[in-house]
C-alpha cells in the first residue's frame, strides 16, 4: 500500500484536481493507494473567518457562506458529466445546509467554542475528499469517499487533538483493507470516542495521511505538494535555495520544526516507528525527483543539508547569584512554563549555571515571565535571583545536517559569515548530537542571514553581490556599462553575480530588490526614478539589509563621502573614486579604515589614485610586505599632463581644459585640478597609506594660475579670466619650449613633507617622455634604492577609472 496526500494548492482547482488524478493514475496499481486530501486550498481560512464573522454577529458571514458555496459547485460543473451532477450537487447542498445551520447558531448565540470551531474547519476536507472521489469514479479510478468518522480517534484537545493511536490504528486497518476502490480520506478531520469532530492542528493532513500510512505499514508516504520537495531554505526568502535530494527523519524533524513549512512536523513519527519512506513531491512537475526521507539517507557531502528559521521568538533570561550550585532550579524553571502550556523552542545556559536563556513565541512571553516570576518570588524579593529578562523580536535560525556530526568548523562559518554582515548574535545552542545548531539574532536581519549562511554553506561557488550605485555621470555609466558587458562572463568565469539593488544621482533613485537587469538600466532609471536624494537612498539601503552590500560612490561629491561611517557601521562595502573621504582630515580617514576592518567589511579606493593604475595597493603591498617608503615622486594629473602635452600657439589653454574636461579626464568642477588640490589630495592619501598623518593643509602647493582663475565663482567667471590669462600663459610655455623644456606639475613626499610644483624638465628626464593624459608614479623605498619602482600608464578617464572601480568591486567578492 502506498498513502498519498494532496496540500491544499494540489486541490485548489478543479484545473489541478485533473493532475492529481493524473499522478495517481501514474502509479503501477491504484488498488494499491489510498489518497488523503487537504480542503480545496484557501477554504480552511475561509471557514475560520466565516465563523468569527458569525461569532461577531456580522452577517457578511452570509457572503462569504456562498462564496464556498459555489466554489465547490463550480468544481461539480467542472469536473463532473451533467448527467450525474444533479446528485452530487444535492449532497454537496446538503452538507452545506449543515454547515449554515451551524453558522446561524453561532450567529444567534454569538458563541464559538473550540469544539465548534473544529466542526466548521472540518467541513474544507469533508467537501473536499467527497468531491475529489466523485471525479476519480467520473475519469475511470473506482473511489469511495472515506468516513472520518470510521477512521482517526483522539482526546477531546479540541484544535489540536491527541491521536488514540491503538484505537485509530485497528480502524484504520478495518476500514481500509479489503476494499476495491480508492480511498479518498479527508484529511487534517478526527472524532472522539463519543463521535464529537476533532481537527489535528493546522497542517493535520501531512499528519493523517502518515498516521494512516503507519497504520496500514504501507511500502510508503508521498506528500504532493506545489514545491520540488524540502528545500536548502525558503525559496521565498533564499532564491537560491535548491532542494534537497534525501533526509533523515532526524533532519526533516529538524527542518520542519524549525520552520520548513513543506511537512507538518508530527508527521514524521508514525513513519519513521514504522520505517516508511516520506516522499515529498511536486504535483506540478511530478518528474522532479523531490526529496526522500529515510531511516538511512545516501550522505551527501554537504555537512549541512538545509537551513531554516522562525520569526517573532522573545529570549526570557533568569540569572542570579541564587541559582548558581542550587538543585532544581531547572525544574522549577521549566515546571512554569509547562503549567502554561508555553512551548520552549530553544536552550542555553550559561555553563557557570548564572542563567538560563530560553527562546519561546514572542506571543507567549508575558505569560511565561508571570510564570517564572511567580514561581521564584521569594528568591527575587531576597535579592538572589533577577526579575525575568525579555528580549522581544528577535528569530532563530537553525543549521541542520547529519554531517555536521564531527565536521570543525562549522560553527565558525556561520558565525564568521553571519558577522562579516553585521548580523549580531544573540545566543547560540547546539545539542551534542550536533544536528542542528541554532542561533538567535535580530528579526530584521533574519531574510539576510538566511540568504548569508546559505550562500556560504550551499553556494560557495556563487558569490552574489547587490550593487548600489551613485553618480550616473562620467565614471559611473561608464562602470555600468562595463558591468553590463561583463557580468554574465563574471558569472560564467568566477561564479561572481552581481545585482545591481540601487541606482542613483543626485536627482533621483530607483531600486530593484530583485536587481535592476544590467541591459536596461538606463530606461528603467529614467522612466521608474523616483525624487531622491542621498540621505533617503542610504537610509533605503540599509532598511534592505541585504548580504555582501557594496556601496559604489561616483560622485565628488561630500555630502555621499559623509555617509560612509553610517555604511561601514552597517556592515555595507565601500568602493569609490571619490577622494573626499580619504583625503578629509586625518581621523575621519583613519576612523573610516578602522570601522572597515572592525566590521569585516571593505572600504577600497583604488582609483582615488592614478585612476585604473594599482598605486595604491602597489604601496600597500611593499609596506605589508615589510619594505620602507623613502621617497614618492611623479605626476599625478591626468588632466594637467594632457594640458601640458597638448597647449601650443594654436590651442590656448581654454580650448585645452574644455577638451580635457570633454575627454572625461578632469575633475567636475576643472579647477581642483588646476588648483593642484586634485594632486595634493592624491599625494596625500599615499602617505597616509605609509602611516604618515599628513593634512591637506601640509601639503605645499605652489600654483601655477593666477587667484582670480582659481577661486571660487561662477563657471562663467572661472572661463573669461582663464581666457584673459591664457596669452601670457603661452609666452611663458613658449619661452620654456625654446629651451627644449616641457612643463610637468610634479608631487613629491619625503621626510614627512609634501609638495606640488610645476617643474621645467628637460628631454632627458623621465617625466619628460610621459605622454598625453598618463601618470608617473615612483617609489624609492629600501628594497627598491638605486632604482625606484616606477608605475606608468593612463591616470584619467572613464574607461580606466571605471575598470579600476570594477576590479575593487570583484576584488570584495573574492
Ligand atoms: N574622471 C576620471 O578620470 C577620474 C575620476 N575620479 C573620480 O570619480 C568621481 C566621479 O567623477 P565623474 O564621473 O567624472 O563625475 P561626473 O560629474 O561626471 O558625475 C558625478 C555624478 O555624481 C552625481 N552626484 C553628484 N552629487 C550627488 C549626490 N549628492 N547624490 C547622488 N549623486 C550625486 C551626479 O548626478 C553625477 O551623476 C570623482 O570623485 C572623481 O574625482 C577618480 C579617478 C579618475
Ligand atoms: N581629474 C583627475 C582624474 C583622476 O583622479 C586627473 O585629471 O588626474
Amino acid at each position: 500500500m502506498i498513502v498519498l496526500k494532496f496540500g491544499g494548492s494540489s486541490v485548489s482547482t478543479p484545473e489541478n484536481i485533473l493532475k492529481v488524478l493524473a499522478v495517481v493514475k501514474s502509479h503501477a496499481s491504484v488498488n494499491e493507494l489510498a489518497v488523503v486530501v487537504s480542503a480545496f486550498g484557501g477554504v480552511t481560512d475561509s471557514l475560520i473567518n466565516t465563523s468569527r464573522l458569525a461569532e461577531k454577529g456580522d452577517l457578511a458571514y452570509k457572503e462569504e457562506l456562498k462564496k464556498l458555496e459555489e466554489r465547490h459547485l463550480t468544481a461539480v460543473k467542472e469536473l463532473i458529466h451533467a448527467t450525474r451532477q444533479s446528485a452530487i450537487i444535492a449532497n454537496v447542498k446538503f452538507l452545506l445546509n449543515e454547515l449554515e445551520d451551524i453558522l446561524q447558531g453561532v450567529y444567534l448565540v454569538k458563541e464559538l467554542s473550540l469544539k465548534t470551531l473544529d466542526f466548521v474547519s472540518s467541513f474544507g476536507e469533508r467537501l473536499s475528499s467527497y468531491l475529489i472521489a466523485e471525479a476519480f469514479k467520473e475519469n475511470g479510478v473506482p473511489a469511495f469517499a472515506a468516513d472520518y468518522r470510521q477512521l482517526i480517534i483522539t482526546d477531546r484537545t479540541y484544535g489540536n487533538a491527541k491521536v488514540k493511536f491503538e484505537v485509530t490504528n485497528a480502524r484504520v486497518k478495518q476500514y481500509l483493507t479489503n476494499t476495491n476502490e480508492l480511498p479518498v480520506i479527508p484529511g487534517f478531520v478526527g472524532t472522539t470516542e463519543h463521535g464529537e469532530t476533532t481537527t489535528l492542528g493546522r497542517g493535520g493532513s501531512d499528519y493523517t495521511a502518515a498516521i494512516v500510512a503507519a497504520a496500514l505499514d504501507s511500502a510508503s508516504l508521498e506528500i504532493w505538494t506545489d514545491v520540488n520537495g524540502m528545500m536548502t531554505a525558503d525559496p521565498r526568502r533564499v532564491k537560491n535555495a535548491i532542494p534537497i535530494e534525501e533526509l533523515s527523519y532526524e533532519e526533516a524533524l529538524e527542518l520542519s520544526y524549525f520552520g520548513a513549512k513543506i511537512i507538518y512536523p508530527p508527521t514524521i513519527q508514525p513513519a519513521l516507528s514504522k520505517k516508511i519512506p516520506i516522499r515529498l513531491k511536486n504535483t506540478f512537475e511530478p518528474a522532479a525527483p523531490g526529496t526522500l526521507i529515510t531511516q538511512n539517507p545516501r550522505q551527501s557531502e554537504a555537512p549541512v543539508k538545509g537551513i531554516a528559521s522562525i520569526e517573532n521568538i522573545a529570549l526570557l533570561t533568569i540569572s542570579g547569584s541564587g541559582m548558581v550550585g542550587a538543585s532544581g532550579i531547572a525544574m522549577r524553571f521549566f515546571g512554569a512554563l509547562a503549567n502554561q502550556k508555553v512551548n520552549v523552542i530553544l536552550i542555553t545556559q550559561a555553563s557557570s549555571e548564572h542563567s538560563i536563556t530560553v527562546g519561546i513565541n514572542q506571543r507567549d512571553a508575558t505569560r511565561a515571565q508571570l510564570a517564572i516570576e511567580q514561581e521564584f518570588q521569594l528568591e527575587i524579593q531576597a535579592g538572589i535571583v533577577d526579575k525575568v529578562n525579555i528580549q522581544n523580536d528577535l528569530a532563530i535560525l537553525a543549521l541542520v545536517g547529519l554531517n555536521m556530526k564531527n565536521t570543525p568548523g562549522i560553527a565558525g562559518k556561520l558565525f564568521s559569515s553571519l558577522g562579516r554582515n553585521g548580523i549580531n548574535i544573540i545566543a547560540i545552542a547546539q545539542g551534542t548530537s550536533e544536528l542542528n545548531i541554532s542561533c538567535v539574532i535580530q528579526k530584521k536581519d533574519e531574510e539576510k542571514a538566511l540568504n548569508t549562511i546559505h550562500e556560504a554553506f550551499f553556494l560557495s561557488d556563487i558569490k552574489t553581490l547587490h550593487l548600489f550605485v551613485v553618480g550616473t555621470g562620467t565614471v559611473g555609466a561608464t562602470l555600468l556599462k562595463q558591468i553590463k558587458n561583463q557580468a554574465f562572463n563574471l558569472y560564467k568565469t568566477l561564479a561572481i553575480d552581481i545585482k545591481l539593488i540601487g541606482l542613483t544621482n543626485s536627482k533621483q533613485a530607483v531600486f530593484n530588490e530583485k536587481g535592476i537587469p544590467w541591459a536596461q538600466w538606463e530606461e528603467i532609471f529614467e522612466q521608474k526614478g523616483q525624487e531622491s536624494n542621498i540621505e533617503i537612498f542610504v537610509e533605503r539601503m540599509a532598511e534592505l539589509n541585504l548580504p555582501n552590500a557594496i556601496f559604489v560612490d561616483c560622485t565628488a561629491n561630500p555630502d555621499v563621502a559623509a555617509t560612509y561611517k553610517f555604511l561601514l557601521e552597517r556592515s555595507i562595502s565601500i568602493v569609490t573614486p571619490n577622494k573626499i573621504a580619504a583625503s578629509s582630515n586625518y581621523h575621519t580617514y583613519k576612523e573610516l579604515k578602522t570601522l572597515a576592518a572592525k566590521r569585516g567589511v571593505k572600504y577600497l579606493y583604488e582609483t582615488n589614485v592614478g585612476a585604473g593604475l594599482p598605486i595604491i595597493s602597489t604601496l600597500t603591498d611593499l609596506i605589508r610586505s615589510g619594505d620602507t617608503v623613502h621617497k614618492i615622486e611623479g605626476i599625478f594629473s591626468g588632466t594637467m599632463n594632457y594640458l601640458f602635452n597638448t597647449v601650443s600657439a594654436d590651442k590656448k589653454l581654454s580650448t585645452v581644459v574644455q577638451e580635457a574636461m570633454d575627454l572625461g579626464y578632469a575633475e567636475p568642477d576643472p579647477r581642483i585640478d588646476l588648483s593642484g588640490k586634485d594632486v595634493a589630495r592624491k599625494i596625500m592619501i599615499l602617505a597616509r597609506e605609509t602611516g604618515d598623518n599628513l593634512e591637506l593643509e601640509d601639503v605645499h602647493i605652489k600654483p601655477f594660475l593666477p587667484a582670480n582663475c582659481l577661486q571660487d565663482s561662477p563657471m562663467d567667471q572661472f572661463w573669461q579670466n582663464l581666457r584673459s590669462y591664457e596669452d601670457t600663459f603661452e609666452g611663458q610655455r613658449a619661452e620654456v619650449e625654446s629651451q627644449g623644456k616641457g612643463y610637468r606639475l610634479v608631487a613629491s613626499w619625503e621626510d614627512g613633507k609634501a609638495r606640488i610644483e610645476l617643474r621645467e624638465v628637460d628631454k632627458s628626464h623621465p617625466f619628460y617622455s610621459v605622454s598625453g593624459s598618463d601618470n608617473i608614479i615612483l617609489f624609492t623605498t629600501e628594497r627598491y634604492k638605486t632604482q625606484p619602482l616606477i608605475v606608468k600608464g593612463s591616470g584619467a578617464g572613464a574607461e580606466v577609472t571605471a575598470a579600476g572601480v570594477f576590479a575593487d568591486i570583484i576584488r570584495i567578492a573574492n
